[in-house]
C-alpha cells in the first residue's frame, strides 16, 4: 500500500494531457462482451478499473490483450459464469456486466457493486429496466441473479435520471426483440460514447444524449474499432488545479462542450478561460470570486467535480454554498479539509465555504476518488507537506496522477506506507 506526499506551494506550468474517460471505459469494455468477434477500443485510460474490467472479462473466457492503452476483445469463447465476489466489488461500473451479460447470454450472476462509497447508490433503476425487457431478477446474498427466456423490447421511464441505469439498459436492450424506448434518459457524453461503439458494433439506436432513447434489436452484433472520448472529470480536476495553483497551464485532449458548467463557474470566479478545439489554457489566476455551486445531471455541475471545487473555493474570497442534488453526503472530504485548516461546515445537502484561507500540510486520508482529488488540489496549495492515503481510490481514476502533476512542477511523490500506517489505517 501507498501513500501520496505533497511538499505545496510551488506554481505549477506547462501542459497536461487528458487520458480516456474512465466512466466511457467502464461501460465500453464490458459492452464488447456483445460482440461475436474481436473489439478493439482505443485510448483507454490506465487506472485499476480498466486492469479490474479485463480480469473480469478474463474469468468469462474472454481473450483480452492491453497495450499501449489499446485494448482488444475477443469475446468468441465467453460464457455466463456467475461472478458473485472477488473483482466485482472493487468498483462500481462492474454493474455493466449484469445488462451485458443478460443481452448476450439471456442470464448472469453479479455481485453487487463497489465503487466510491458517496451515501447509498441503489441500482432499482437499472433492475426496473431489466425486468421490463422480461428478466427475473433477485437478489440472492449480495448477488444479482438474472434470467430471461428471452428479451422483449419496452417502453421504460426512469423515476430518476441514472448514467448507470441508462448505458445498463441500452446495453441489455441493443440484442433484445423489438424496439425499447428509454425515458427521462440520462445524456452525459459517456453515454453516447458507448451508444457510438454499440451502433459501431451493428446495433440500431438513436437519441443517445437526449433524454428519450430508442433502441431497435438485432440479433448480433460484430467487432469493430473505437476511440474513447476525453475525460472530462479529469480534464475539469486539472482546470481546477490550474485555477488554484497554476502560472500558465494547457490543457490537451479535452473536448470544452462537455464542461460548460465548469468553464462558466470558473469565469464566475474571475478565471479567464481560453477555450480551442482540443485544448483549453488557464493563465495565473490573481484572485478568485466566491461562487455557490449545484451539481445537477448533465449539463449540469458534475458531482464527480464537487469535491475538487470545494477545494478551490478555499482561496476565493467570501462565502461560498457548495450543494450536491445527486449525492447529498458526498462530503467525506470536507472534515479532511478542515484538518488543513479549511473552513467548511456542512449543512444537509450543502457545504459553506468560507475563504480565502491559507492550507497547511497534513496527513488526511482519501475516502473516495474525487475526495482524493480534493485533496491533491490541496496539497498543491498548502504551506508545507500534505501525506494522503487511500490512494488505491485515486488510481481507480486518474492515470499517471504523479508523473502529470510533476511534469507542471509539482513537488508530489509516492511512498510506501509502513506495517505501523497500515495497522492504523486499519482500525480507522
Ligand atoms: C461508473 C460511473 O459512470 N459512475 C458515475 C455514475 O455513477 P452512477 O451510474 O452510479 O450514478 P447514477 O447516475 O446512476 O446516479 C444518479 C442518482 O440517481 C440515484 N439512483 C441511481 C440508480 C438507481 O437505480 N436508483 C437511484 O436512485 C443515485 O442514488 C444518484 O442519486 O454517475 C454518477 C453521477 O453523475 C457519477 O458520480 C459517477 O462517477
Ligand atoms: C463516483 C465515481 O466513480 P464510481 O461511480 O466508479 O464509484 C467517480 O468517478 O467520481
Amino acid at each position: 500500500m501507498e501513500k501520496l506526499k505533497i511538499a505545496g506551494g510551488y506554481p505549477l506550468k506547462g501542459e497536461v494531457r487528458i487520458s480516456g474517460a474512465k466512466n466511457s471505459a467502464v461501460a465500453l469494455i464490458p459492452a464488447t462482451i456483445l460482440a461475436g468477434s474481436s473489439v478493439t477500443i482505443e485510448g483507454l485510460p490506465e487506472i485499476s478499473d480498466v486492469e479490474m474490467l479485463k480480469g473480469l472479462l478474463e474469468e468469462i473466457g474472454g481473450k483480452v490483450t492491453l497495450e499501449n492503452n489499446e485494448m482488444t476483445v475477443d469475446p468468441s469463447q465467453m460464457v455466463p459464469m456467475p461472478l458473485p465476489n472477488g473483482r466485482v466489488k472493487q468498483l462500481r461500473a462492474s454493474y455493466y456486466l449484469m445488462g451485458a451479460m443478460l443481452g448476450k447470454f439471456k442470464k448472469a450472476v453479479i455481485g453487487l457493486p463497489g465503487g466510491c462509497y458517496l451515501g447509498p447508490r441503489p441500482i432499482d433503476q437499472h433492475i426496473k429496466g431489466f425486468e421490463a425487457l422480461g428478466a427475473q431478477v433477485t437478489n440472492e446474498q449480495g448477488a444479482i441473479y438474472l434470467r430471461a427466456d428471452e428479451l422483449r423490447g419496452a417502453r421504460i421511464y426512469l423515476d430518476v435520471v441514472s448514467v448507470g441505469a441508462t448505458i445498463n439498459i441500452m446495453l441489455a436492450a441493443v440484442l433484445a426483440k423489438g424496439k425499447t424506448i428509454i425515458e427521462n434518459a440520462a445524456k452525459e457524453p459517456e453515454i453516447i460514447d458507448v451508444a457510438t461503439l454499440l451502433t459501431n458494433m451493428g446495433a440500431r439506436i438513436k437519441g443517445a444524449g437526449t433524454d428519450v432513447i430508442r433502441i431497435e434489436g438485432v440479433e448480433e452484433l460484430h467487432g469493430c474499432r473505437h476511440t474513447i472520448i476525453p475525460d472530462r472529470i479529469e480534464a475539469g480536476t486539472y482546470m481546477i488545479i490550474a485555477a488554484a495553483a497554476g502560472e500558465g497551464i494547457l490543457i490537451d485532449n479535452v473536448i470544452p462542450q462537455h464542461l460548460e458548467s465548469l468553464i462558466a463557474k470558473l469565469r464566475e470566479m474571475g478565471v479567464v478561460v481560453e477555450e480551442r478545439d482540443d485544448q483549453i489554457y488557464i493563465p495565473k489566476t490573481d484572485k478568485l470570486k466566491a461562487v455557490d455551486i449545484k451539481t445537477l445531471v448533465y449539463p449540469g455541475f458534475p458531482t464527480d467535480l464537487q469535491q475538487p471545487f470545494t477545494t478551490l473555493l478555499t482561496k476565493a474570497e467570501g462565502s461560498a454554498i457548495v450543494t450536491d442534488t445527486i449525492y447529498g453526503a458526498r462530503f467525506k472530504h470536507i472534515d479532511e479539509l478542515r484538518r488543513m485548516n479549511a473552513s467548511i461546515k456542512v449543512e444537509g445537502r450543502s457545504a459553506i465555504v468560507n475563504g480565502p484561507v491559507q492550507l497547511t500540510g497534513a496527513r488526511v486520508k482519501a475516502s473516495d476518488l474525487r475526495a482524493g482529488a480534493a485533496l491533491i488540489a490541496a496539497g498543491l496549495l498548502a504551506e508545507g507537506v500534505t501525506e494522503i492515503t487511500g490512494v488505491e481510490h485515486i488510481d481507480r481514476g486518474y492515470s499517471f496522477i504523479v508523473d502529470k502533476l510533476s511534469g507542471l512542477g509539482a513537488t508530489i511523490w509516492r511512498e510506501e506506507l509502513t506495517e505501523r500506517e497500515i495497522e492504523q489505517l486499519e482500525n480507522s
